[in-house]
């Protein structure tokens, strides 16, 4: 990983763990505001959202008013056995739940049904740095790129979900390099708005 990589993750990380409580907040609930009547996020029934961590514009207005509007609320779960995969579990009110390896709450693997990725409506991804081309720069894990993947090797054959990633707007950079292995999201969504790129 080039140096330049390490660093920007280092310092927009930095600066998101640096917000306050009350800027959290503020955040959160207006990210909730900015999605809440687009109409791609109305239409979606099975939607993935996230727990937050480590200073992310937390999403759990959205799963508050995910379980309002009756729509069903999945968490990322690392995968068992495939390395640096996701699976995506049912999130409800009371859900029995674990902590991962990265500390992060996450449901437990009971005997609940998964739900395939391609099967997901929309899947709201947490980043460390976005651009407005749709290039998002993780936590490091390849996680969501291998989940996704599918998408890139079956484009015009599989469309699967609409990818969102979710942030603070400090989090925007003017152009991040892409790899090949990178999944692109159809948009972003910060506290200030939506910037829509392939919808
Ligand atoms: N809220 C949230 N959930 C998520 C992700 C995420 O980015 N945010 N993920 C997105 O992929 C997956 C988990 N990926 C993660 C990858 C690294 C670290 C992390 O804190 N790494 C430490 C080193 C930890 C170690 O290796 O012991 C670090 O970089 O400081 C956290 C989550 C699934 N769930
Ligand atoms: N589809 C894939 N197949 C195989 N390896 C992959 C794939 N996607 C990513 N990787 C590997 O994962 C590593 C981390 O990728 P990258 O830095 O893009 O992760 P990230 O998007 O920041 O992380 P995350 O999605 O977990 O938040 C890379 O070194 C790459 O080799």
């Amino acid at each position: 990983m080039p140096d330049s990589r390490r660093a920007l993750r280092q310092h927009l990380r930095r600066q998101r763990r640096a917000l306050s409580a009350s800027e959290q907040k503020r955040h959160a609930n207006r990210l909730c505001r900015n999605l809440k009547h687009q109409l791609w996020f109305r239409k979606a029934q099975n939607i993935a959202l996230y727990l937050p961590n480590d200073g992310e514009i937390s999403p759990e207005p959205l799963i508050h008013l995910c379980w309002q509007l009756g729509k069903s609320v999945y968490l990322p779960v690392l995968h068992p056995i495939h390395h640096n995969r996701l699976w995506f579990l049912p999130y409800r009110p009371g859900s029995p739940m674990r902590l991962n390896r990265y500390g992060i709450s996450e449901p437990k693997l009971q005997r609940t049904p998964r739900t395939p990725a391609w099967a997901l409506d929309l899947v709201f991804l947490p980043l460390v740095a976005f651009d407005i081309q749709g290039g998002r720069l993780g936590m490091g894990g390849g996680y969501y790129d291998r989940t996704f993947g599918f998408k890139l090797q079956y484009k015009g054959i599989i469309r699967g979900p609409k990818l969102i990633g979710l942030a603070h707007n400090l989090q925007k950079v003017d152009c991040l390099t892409t790899e090949s292995w990178d999944v692109p999201l159809t948009g972003i969504a910060t506290e200030e708005g939506v910037y829509r790129l392939s919808c």
